[in-house]
């Protein structure tokens, strides 16, 4: 048994509509009753599901599928709500609340928005709801979308430091060639680097319905794995693939990550350009420097420059050496009325708390 995870499930409109060419009830019954097992074993799921422009077809029953945009907005705005109504009224045989989370590319660009999305699905997992995410279609076009639901869930990964990122699809796995059109293609169970060579084994646009094919579910795979999130791409056509991929039962292809999800977050703080400075106290500079140790406001001396919550910053102890960088856990503003004040203070002064960390130790690079 492997530990209590945090896995982002995606589901493609080929696993939700089970070969049919409607939302296929009793898939989505399998389906959920999957998550509920999982999530009574202790993980936390959160679910990016694809399938909107579907259930909107089913409704207003468009004969062609090859759609204007302005079509496709409509299908996704009358599908959406479908979708989540079918979604709520199974999830609650098994005792489960859902929350739905429509996100766009602008929502992973802006820092605001980003962590405000963090905020909202940390408070869903926390109260035990079940996080349902989709693209928001209705409003999204061009370069305001990230594109595919791949893709996306493999951002909604990073966004919540998933452990694990299930892609569940028509396709068993990532094969040797698109099996659609090569029967003797073979699967391929591990993947330890996303090299040109598996760039290239990845066939067309896949299914009628489906969006990207394996070529976005392979995107999605080099970018969660960079980030330290393993991937599975398996099929959603097995029985409770969700609960046995977490009981460790290789199904389907892995790709490994590259490094922990910690290592991974360091490598990124230092990649980002600093955007101010906090001077500690002697103290402060000895539990950073010695201890490896979170930052608290009370070691914090002087604030330089304006930077949002979520920035990097540099560290820098009393004789003016930089000794760190790390994510600031509040706005300078803020940072510079809780300097000095012990982190209980900390609501009495702000009115509000984002916890008692200036910089969280996990969000702090030693240089
Ligand atoms: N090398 C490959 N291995 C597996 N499937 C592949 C490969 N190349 C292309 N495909 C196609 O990708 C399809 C899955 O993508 P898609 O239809 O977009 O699904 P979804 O709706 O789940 O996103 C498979 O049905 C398969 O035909
Ligand atoms: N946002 C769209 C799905 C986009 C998408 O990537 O589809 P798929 O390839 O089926 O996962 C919808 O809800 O219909």
């Amino acid at each position: 048994m492997l530990g209590r995870m945090r896995v982002v499930l995606k589901l493609g409109t080929s696993v939700l509509t089970a070969g049919t060419d409607r939302l296929h009830r009793p898939r989505l019954v399998d389906l959920l009753r999957g998550m509920a097992a999982v999530r009574a074993a202790g993980h936390e799921v959160v679910l990016v599901s694809s399938g909107a422009v579907n259930a909107g077809w089913e409704t207003l029953g468009f004969p062609p599928r090859d759609r204007t945009l302005a079509e496709k907005q409509l299908l996704a705005a009358v599908g959406q709500g479908r979708l989540m109504h079918l979604y709520a009224t199974i999830a609650e045989l098994y005792g489960l609340n859902v929350a739905q989370v429509l996100l766009t590319a602008d929502d992973f660009r802006d820092r605001t928005r980003y962590l405000n999305a963090r905020t909202t699905l940390d408070s869903c997992l926390l109260r035990g709801v079940l996080p349902i995410i989709n693209e928001n279609d209705a409003v999204a076009t061009g370069q305001l979308r990230v594109g595919d639901n791949d893709t996306l869930s493999a951002f909604v990964a990073n966004l919540t430091e998933a452990d694990l990122l299930v892609i569940l699809t028509d396709a068993a796995g990532l094969y040797t060639a698109d099996p659609r059109t090569h029967p003797d293609a073979t699967l391929i169970p591990v993947v330890e680097r996303v090299t040109p060579e598996i760039w290239a084994l990845a066939g067309g646009a896949g299914s009628h319905r489906g969006t990207g094919g394996m070529h976005t579910k392979i995107q999605a795979a080099e970018i969660a794995t960079r980030a330290g999130t393993p991937v599975v791409v398996a099929p959603g056509d097995v029985a409770d693939a969700l609960p046995r991929i977490l009981a460790g039962e290789s199904l389907g292809t892995r790709f490994l990550a590259h490094g922990t999800r910690l290592e991974a977050r360091k490598r990124w703080i230092l990649a980002e350009i600093a955007a101010g400075s906090i001077m500690l106290d002697e103290g402060a500079a000895k539990a950073v420097v010695e201890r490896g140790g979170s930052l608290l406001p009370a070691g914090i001396r002087q604030v330089e420059g304006e930077f949002e919550r979520g920035h990097t910053i540099r560290i820098i102890a009393p004789e003016g050496r930089e000794i760190a960088r790390g994510l600031s856990r509040y706005h300078s503003s803020d940072l510079r009325r809780i300097q000095g004040h012990h982190s209980r203070e900390i609501e009495g002064v702000l009115g509000y708390t984002f916890g008692p960390e200036a910089v969280h130790r996990d969000d702090l690079v030693r240089l």
